[in-house]
């Protein structure tokens, strides 16, 4: 097992059987102190005093040596108790001494861990004897107790990276009334694991954080451990019971259904993991578990007049099916109020949980399962148990809803023992639509304007789990099992993903309703529209931006198409006069299609680009006008600054003080930029760089969904048939980025020739 390097820095100083390791763990002092002994150290200030381990050496050392000049005394009985009380004393002192230094040291050790990233970032790579994961500089600073201060947060800030610190310490309870709760469940070792004498290489830290001892070999074949360390709102051992699962996990989701909330259970993690056990497993699952409570708290007077009622479909394949009705094929549509309704769902009015669990039943038999390497009977599809409240005098509305997920097994098809097209298709299906369901869940924790439902049937008929009141707890559930490290790390990171966009989140400020999570903008009551609604309708005309994308190649770290742009949050007005300023829209580059306002601004940009590009030909090359337009001296040129007298730097006057040059007074051979050109320029510039950036996620994606499409079609007609495909959307993104490009260089050659030398 391997430690951070500090922690080893600290402490590799002796061999802890060696005598006065106890001192020498202390730090060292920079000058040598052959000078002191025992006399003078105890004339030492107390608390300055960090010598001890070097006194102790020192005088033995000397003593060695003979070197001890002192004056001989005969000891007398007198002397024993001074002696004793003196020694007494000065071992408190000294233990006194250590404590505070080793806390120094601790301090120390955490500073250099959580702040000096930089310190970090550069002993990562090299230091590859430590072995252990070194985590990104957007970590967050931390409490007290290794939480995450909301002010501290920097970026995008990963849970995973509260690290280190977390071993044996004590942590508060997280909030079990967060909008995204996000949990970890660690099945216990199955009898395959315990024959193959398998470790445990998941240990709980405590019980929000756990560890990951991943087994690795370097490549001259030396295994070694690499350590990863994560938080999350709770993590749960592998002799945790269902009943402690539930309560704080779907517990806090029943009573919110009551409150007239939407909620979302669901489980995440590779197959055999434990997810239908700890979903959907008719004894102690968490449904019903959470059917008690519903049915106990629909005995209160003030729930009389609600009922509840179930149903359960599959997604299977990117399409659904009522479980409860014969797998008929149903359609996921939205009512008049954009609620989601399953068109079609047989729904059973259930009061009590005998009853439910018959139904349950009943329909779970009907669900796609199959055999893979790892569970005999594993869940080919995402099954949605539903528990609606609805008036008992109105069949139509929903009061509140929960729904179970045990969503399909997350990892890889290879890993799946998929061999043949039907398995890997249903694999790439289950990724997609897993990534799909991530990037809602992020979108909803930052309250991002647009929430790519339509991405999957499985987040369209989820849609409502996300927007408005709605909450939503995530279970990832992992094997303990060494030969899983991978899958078991992939769960991880999918969830803490999940959860550390919770830090950009609180970023931005706490929330102002009275439960966390619910300030902005949410509340609303049931069949309000809320502008999430809204926006859900503006997305579904623009459903080529969601193209779907396979977490296993997508490679979200190089290339979030999520993040936000940096241009266009730190300039959102500049857009706007950008498209409405005459400059942009010169005579040589204005748009002739009549349409022109009624185009948004991205697709007016594209264009306006697209049409410089097309006009390329007829426009002298950037780079002949600007050095026509340059074409000066060489102490003249611009570019010169340091040759030449420079713009804004003071200069003296006759008098010789110092004066600043402005604009009326011109400098000879510096161009003359009029300021409005010059922030024109900039605008012009920055609309260059969004539509590059667009270009460039739209490649990613592009590459993504190829990838995908590769490895998971078979039949080689169809591949060439996208594969041509993919060729050809690739020429067009390509054009428009160099459109954008050329653009901006005749943008570079238009402004110089506009300017008077
Ligand atoms: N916490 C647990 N305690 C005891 N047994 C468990 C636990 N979790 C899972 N198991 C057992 O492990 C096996 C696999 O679990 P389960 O079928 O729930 O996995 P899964 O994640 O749903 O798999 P798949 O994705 O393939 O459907 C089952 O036999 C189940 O009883």
């Amino acid at each position: 097992m391997s430690y951070p390097k500090s922690y080893n820095d600290t402490s590799s100083t002796a061999s802890p059987t060696s005598p006065g390791s106890f001192h020498t763990r202390l730090p060292q002092p920079q000058s040598t102190t052959t000078t002191l002994t025992a006399d003078s150290s105890s004339r030492l200030p107390g608390p300055r005093s960090r010598r001890p381990s070097v006194l102790t050496l020192t005088k033995s050392s000397a003593f060695a040596s003979g070197q001890e000049q002192r004056p001989s005394r005969t000891r007398t009985v007198s002397d024993v108790g001074r002696i004793e009380s003196s020694s007494l004393q000065r071992t408190r002192v000294l233990e006194r001494r250590a404590a505070a230094a080793a806390a120094a040291t601790a301090a120390e050790v955490r500073r250099s861990l959580l702040v000096d990233h930089e310190e970090l970032e550069t002993t990562d790579s090299s230091d590859e004897e430590k072995n252990t994961r070194r985590y990104r500089a957007s970590a967050p600073l931390l409490d007290a107790y290794g939480v995450p201060s909301a002010s501290g947060v920097k970026t995008r800030a990963s849970m995973g990276a509260l690290k280190y610190s977390t071993n044996n310490t004590v942590v508060p309870p997280s909030d079990l009334n967060q909008k995204i709760r996000v949990c970890v469940r660690k099945r216990p070792m199955n009898k395959k694991e315990m024959e193959r004498s398998e470790k445990d290489i998941a240990p709980l830290l405590n019980t929000r954080s756990i560890q990951i001892n991943e087994p690795k070999l370097k490549l001259d074949l030396t295994r070694y451990i690499e350590q990863h360390t994560f938080i999350f709102d709770d993590v749960f051992d592998a002799n945790s019971k269902n009943t402690s699962v539930y309560e704080r996990t779907a517990f806090p989701l029943v009573k919110y259904m009551f409150e007239g909330g939407r909620a979302t259970c669901f489980a995440y993690g590779q197959t055999g993991s434990g997810k239908t056990f700890t979903m959907l497993d008719p004894n102690h699952g968490l449904y019903v578990l959470a059917a008690k409570d519903i049915f106990a708290l629909l005995k209160k007077p003030e729930n009389e007049h609600l009922s509840a009622w179930i149903g359960l479909y599959e997604i299977y394949q990117g399409h659904i099916y009522d479980l409860l009705n014969e797998r008929k094929k149903i359609y996921a549509r939205e009512d008049a109020k954009r609620n989601v309704i399953i068109s079609g769902l047989r729904e059973y009015p259930i009061d009590n949980v005998g009853n439910l669990i018959q139904v349950f039943e009943f329909g779970s038999n009907e669900r796609s399962t199959g055999s893979t390497v790892a569970n005999d009977s594993s869940s080919r599809s995402h099954a949605v148990l539903q528990i609606l409240l609805k008036p008992k005098n109105n069949r139509k509305k929903i009061y509140g809803k929960l729904s179970f997920i045990d969503l399909a097994g997350s990892e890889r098809g290879a890993d799946r023992g998929e061999t043949d097209i039907k398995t890997r298709m249903e694999g790439a299906e289950i990724n997609k639509s897993l990534l799909a369901l991530k990037e809602c869940i992020r979108a909803l924790d930052q309250d991002k304007r647009h929430t790519p439902f339509r991405q999957s049937q499985l987040t369209q008929v989820l849609k409502d789990s996300f927007v408005g009141k709605s909450r939503t707890c995530m279970i990832a559930t992992i094997s303990p099992g060494g030969s899983n490290s991978e899958h078991t790390l992939n769960t991880l990171r999918y969830a803490d993903r999940v959860k550390e966009l919770k830090g950009a989140k609180n970023r931005r400020g706490p929330a102002t309703g009275g439960e966390e999570g619910e300030g902005e903008g949410e509340g609303e009551v049931e069949g309000e529209g809320d502008e999430d609604e809204e926006e859900y309708a503006e997305m579904d005309s623009n459903e080529e931006y969601y193209s779907n994308d396979d977490s296993d190649i997508l490679d979200e770290e190089t290339f979030n198409v999520e993040e936000e742009n940096i241009f266009d949050v730190d300039f959102p007005h500049e857009q706007d006069a950008l498209i409405r300023s005459s400059a942009f829209a010169s005579p040589s580059h204005k748009l002739a299609d009549s349409s022109y306002s009624s185009l948004d601004h991205q697709q007016q940009q594209h264009h306006q680009l697209h049409h410089h590009h097309q006009q390329q030909h007829n426009q002298p090359h950037t780079q002949h006008l600007l050095q026509q337009q340059f074409s000066l001296p060489s102490h003249h040129h611009p570019m010169h600054l340091g040759d030449g007298p420079s713009y804004t730097s003071p200069r003296l006057n006759q008098w010789g003080s110092t004066s600043l040059h402005t604009a009326s007074a011109p400098i000879p051979g510096i161009i003359q930029f009029d300021s409005q050109q010059m922030e024109e320029f900039v605008k012009f510039h920055r609309a260059e760089i969004r539509e590059a950036t667009d270009c460039t996620k739209r490649e990613s994606k592009l590459v993504a969904n190829i990838s995908l499409d590769l490895s998971s079609n078979q039949d080689y007609e169809g591949s060439s048939h996208q594969f041509q495909k993919y060729l050809l959307d690739l020429d067009d993104i390509l054009e428009r980025k160099m459109a954008a490009v050329e653009a901006l260089r005749d943008r570079i050659s238009e402004t110089v020739s506009q300017v008077e030398l």
